[in-house]
Parts: C-alpha cells; sequence; structure tokens
C-alpha cells in the first residue's frame, strides 16, 4: 500500500516536471524569433513557424491524394517468350522439300548435261522469235538471181552444238524461213538450202554441201529472185556482206509421208560434193526387209520454187524413191547449182526434165504421166484425213438437203459423229498396214545386196536404164500462175480441187501437194 503511495507521488511529480519543461521550450521557442535589442534588423519574411502559430494559422488539411516518390530499382527487362520448336509446323517438312528440290535438279542435270534434249535455247532457230545471221557471201546468177550465204554468229553456233541432234536439215520436210525487212517490218518466207562457200584451191570461192562438219553447220544458203516492185527481194539483194539478216523458222510447207522402210531401214547416205565420194547403195532392201517400196516423186517447180525439193534432196535422209523433177524456167542462165543438178542426176538421186521459155520448150500434158497408186497407205496424212472429213460432211449435207426436198425423214448424224467416223475409218487403215508391216517385218535391219557395181555412177547409170514405177505424189511450187497452171487454182485454205494439167492425167488431192 505504503508501495503504491510512493509511486503515485513520483508519477505526479514527473508529470508536474515535464509540464514545466515544455511550457519552458516554448517560452524559448517564442522569444528566440525577437529581436534581442531594437537596433537588430528585423527578417522580413515570416518564420516557417509564424503560420502555424499565428492568428491566421490554419489547421493541418491533410491532402486527398498525394503522390508518393520512390526510389525503387526499375524492374528487371523483360524474358523472350519461350517459344517450343512444335509450334512452327512447317519446319518438319524442311527435309523433305530439300528432297523434292534435289531430285527436280538432278533431273534437269540429267536432261542439260547427259540426254543431249535440246533446251529452247540451244536451238539455232526459233518460230517465235528473230535470230540475227550474217550475210557471209554473196554471188549473182543473174542480174535478179542471187545466192546469199547466211551464218550463224559464235554464241549461237555454240550454243546449237551443245545438242547432239544440232541439224536441222531432215531430207522428211520442207521448210522455210521469215526474213525480217526491218526499215518497214515485213516478212517474206524463203528456203534455205544445207549449202556454204569455201575458199576453192584457185582462191574463188566454192559453193559446197554441208557434209556434217561441225564448223560449218548453222550456216545457209538463200536462192533470192529480185521483183522490181518487190520490197523484201529488193531489200535483200542491196544488203553488203557483213549486214546483218534476221530470221525466224523454221515453217515446215510439207512433210512426206511415213513410210515403214524409214524405221527399218539404215539411212540414206547424204549427197556428197563428189560423186567418187559416195558408195554403193545397198539394193532391193524392201524385198530383204518384207516392207512396202518407198513412194516415187514427181516435183513441178517454176523458178525459185526448185529450192524445196533441192533442200530435201541435199539434207541428210533425202527420199529414197525415185525423184522426177519438171523445172520451168525463163531461160538457161536462170538454172542455179548446174553442177549439183548434175551429180544429183549422176548419182541417180534425181532425173530433171527442164522447160526453158525462151528455147520453146514448155511443160504440156504430155510430159505428165497418170498416178501410181501408193505404195504404203497406212501413213499418217493428216491433209487426206481432213479432206476426207470435209468431203463426208458436204456428202451428207447434201443427202440431208435432198431428204428433206423429197419429203423423207431425215436421220443425220451430228458433226461430232461424222468426225469420229473418219477418224475410225483412218484408224482401221492405219492397225491393218501396222500390223501387215509387224507380221512382215524381220528382225534386225541388216539387209545388204550382193555390190554388183564398181561405183555409185555405174549403179545410177544401170539404174536409168530400167523402167520406174509412176509417181504417186506429186509436188507443185512456184509462182502463183504456174502453181494455177499446173494444177488449178487454190481457194482461200490453199486447197481447193485439183485441175490443170495434173487434174486433165487424173490426179487429184489425195496425192497432189500444192506449195506457194
Ligand atoms: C514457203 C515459201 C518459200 C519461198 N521461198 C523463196 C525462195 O527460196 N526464194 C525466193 O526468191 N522467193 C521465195 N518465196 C517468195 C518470197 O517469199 C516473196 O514472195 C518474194 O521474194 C517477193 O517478195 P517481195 O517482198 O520482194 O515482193 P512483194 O512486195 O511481196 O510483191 C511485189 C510484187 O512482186 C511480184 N512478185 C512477188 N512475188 C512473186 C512471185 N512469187 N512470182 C511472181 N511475181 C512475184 C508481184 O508483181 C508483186 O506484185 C517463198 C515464198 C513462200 C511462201
Amino acid at each position: 500500500m505504503f508501495m503504491l503511495r510512493l509511486q503515485s507521488r513520483q508519477l505526479q511529480r514527473s508529470a508536474a516536471l515535464s509540464n514545466r519543461q515544455l511550457f519552458s521550450t516554448r517560452t524559448a521557442l517564442f522569444n528566440s524569433n525577437k529581436p534581442k535589442n531594437s537596433d537588430e534588423l528585423v527578417p522580413s519574411e515570416p518564420s516557417s513557424t509564424a503560420p502555424l502559430v499565428g492568428p491566421d494559422a490554419k489547421g493541418y488539411v491533410p491532402k486527398l491524394s498525394y503522390e508518393r516518390v520512390s526510389y525503387e530499382y526499375p524492374p528487371p527487362p523483360k524474358k523472350p517468350k519461350f517459344v517450343p520448336a512444335e509450334s512452327k509446323p512447317w519446319k518438319r517438312h524442311i527435309p523433305a522439300l530439300a528432297a523434292v528440290l534435289g531430285i527436280a535438279w538432278a533431273m534437269y542435270a540429267y536432261k542439260y548435261f547427259l540426254s543431249g534434249e535440246k533446251t529452247s535455247d540451244e536451238k539455232l532457230l526459233k518460230p517465235d522469235h528473230f535470230t540475227p545471221f550474217k550475210i557471209t557471201y554473196k554471188e549473182d546468177i543473174t542480174e535478179d538471181l542471187q545466192l546469199i550465204e547466211l551464218s550463224p554468229n559464235y554464241e549461237q553456233f555454240r550454243t546449237m552444238l551443245k545438242s547432239k541432234d544440232n541439224s536441222l536439215w531432215n531430207g522428211k520436210k520442207l521448210w522455210s524461213v521469215e526474213v525480217k525487212q526491218p526499215e518497214i517490218q515485213v516478212v517474206r518466207r524463203y528456203t534455205p538450202l544445207p549449202m556454204y562457200y569455201m575458199q576453192g584451191l584457185d582462191g574463188k570461192a566454192l559453193l559446197r554441201l554441208l557434209g556434217g562438219k561441225e564448223e560449218d553447220e548453222g550456216r545457209m544458203v538463200l536462192l533470192v529472185k529480185k521483183y522490181n516492185d518487190g520490197e523484201v527481194s529488193r531489200w535483200l539483194h542491196r544488203m553488203p556482206v557483213g549486214s546483218t539478216v534476221e530470221l525466224r523458222g523454221p515453217f515446215v510447207g510439207h512433210r512426206f509421208p511415213y513410210s515403214p522402210i524409214d524405221k527399218t531401214a539404215p539411212m540414206r547416205q547424204t549427197m556428197e560434193d563428189l560423186p567418187s565420194r559416195m558408195s554403193v547403195e545397198p539394193e532391193g532392201v524392201s524385198e530383204a526387209l518384207n516392207v512396202p517400196e518407198p513412194e516415187n516423186i514427181v516435183f513441178f517447180a517454176g523458178g525459185t520454187g526448185i529450192a524445196p525439193i533441192l533442200q530435201s534432196l541435199f539434207s541428210k535422209n533425202p527420199p529414197r524413191g525415185h525423184v522426177d523433177v519438171h523445172y520451168s524456167v525463163a531461160n538457161r542462165n536462170e538454172i542455179p547449182f548446174k553442177r549439183f543438178l548434175l551429180f544429183l542426176e549422176k548419182t541417180g538421186r534425181a532425173k530433171f526434165h527442164y522447160h526453158i521459155d525462151n528455147e520453146n520448150s514448155f511443160l504440156t500434158a504430155k510430159d505428165i504421166s497418170a498416178p501410181g497408186s501408193m505404195q504404203y497407205l497406212g501413213y499418217r496424212n493428216e491433209k487426206l484425213s481432213k479432206e476426207l472429213e470435209e468431203e463426208k460432211k458436204l456428202a451428207q449435207m447434201m443427202e440431208q438437203i435432198r431428204k428433206e426436198r423429197s419429203g423423207e425423214t431425215v436421220e443425220s448424224s451430228t458433226p461430232q459423229e461424222v468426225k469420229h467416223e473418219i477418224i475410225d475409218f483412218e484408224a482401221t487403215k492405219q492397225a491393218e498396214a501396222v500390223s501387215e508391216a509387224k507380221s512382215s517385218a524381220p528382225e534386225p535391219a541388216t539387209a545388204k545386196a550382193p555390190v554388183k557395181y564398181r561405183s555409185v555412177l555405174e549403179q545410177a547409170a544401170a539404174w536409168a536404164k530400167q523402167p520406174q514405177r509412176p509417181a504417186s505424189l506429186a509436188i507443185v511450187c512456184g509462182p502463183p500462175g504456174y502453181v494455177d497452171y499446173v494444177s488449178g487454182k487454190r481457194d482461200l485454205s490453199g486447197r481447193g480441187p485439183v485441175a490443170g494439167l495434173l487434174g486433165q492425167k487424173g490426179w487429184d488431192t489425195t496425192n497432189v501437194h500444192r506449195m506457194e
């Protein structure tokens, strides 16, 4: 009890002491702002505590919000999000894609480097694109007739040689090129010949046949007749050696019909510059191989119209059958390539019949024989098939009109049905011929007749004495008037019934081909 009273008295005493201390601190604070004497300057600005204790002092008013200044460290940079590999599924196809690309590359490389198949850039000529050639030689045959040698540039020549089968020349088709006249932007067709010029021993230029030597490939010769009002022929005649001429092609004007002998027998030897370079030809090949004889051909040429048949006779794979050429010219000076025409005759490749206007030896009906029958009917002759189709359609239309007029019920087949019938007819003919050829065709094409002659000249002389089968194909080529005279006017499609000299002798659209 006594202890409790003592503690309370001590507490009262310490409370009184702290009140007195607080009062003296306050008084000291108030007094510290007062000047110590009257001479002392009083600071003009109010003291920091004055507004707190002055008469106008406002109480503490807490702000509703305040900005807290923080000195914390910024957060660490964000880590890239982890993406598992499986989330890009296309990546899984990369190996397969690489394999496909690898195979494609291997196929291209094989085609380009090993198989020797031509890409379009390796071809010397393109039908849709003009290729520049240089005029490397010119020879005047007459004032109006010129031979023009054209040569490809070095790059063209090199790319062409990359391909195994670099030759344009194939005797089974007759083709031409388009020459551009750049000043007036017009084109005209000309028939290239597989020939070139070389320097002879006497220093003079010597015309030769392309003999398969690589360095001569790509060269060609044009036989160009100048017409006084002709745009392109006059331009070609005045272009000097060294100038550039642009060509495109080849454009095939005629394809000789397929014959089984072309498949089974070795290719016929190409014509050479000198008959002594040619070897005796095997005889009796068709009988030995048991295939139909090759077709014999008769060719009618007026002026420069001689070029297509010469192209074929001078090319690789020339026609195998006997070739008769009826050649009409204004006078003897206009006959080009006389030496070569003589070689063709001497080697039995062709027989020339000249018809010279100023010697009054015109071509007449008595120079022409009736057509012989085709040796092989199964060939794919698009022209024949088209003509048959048109004839049959016409016959059906006539029949339909006749029935309509006479009041009969009309049962006509649709054009498609007509077409099918014709195709079937053609297919049957082909199938028959193919099976016939197959059943009789021997295994290898090694037929060789015993050699009876010492030279090709001796052999050709013997052939000339033998009677020939009449020709089963006629080709006409020359100026429009000449073509009309020999074979009748062509219609707008370039066909039309065969008339003229050939028509008189029984030739028709199935065995006559007319070229411009
Ligand atoms: C597939 C084919 C191959 C050809 N091959 C050759 C060839 O190897 N060599 C060759 O010289 N020509 C050839 N020609 C003809 C040649 O294409 C031109 O028609 C000929 O050179 C005339 O052309 P141009 O521009 O000089 O005359 P254009 O300006 O076409 O004609 C002007 C005038 O020339 C005369 N003329 C034109 N052409 C003949 C003609 N054929 N016969 C008679 N008068 C004519 C006419 O009076 C005509 O009005 C071929 C034609 C074709 C369709």
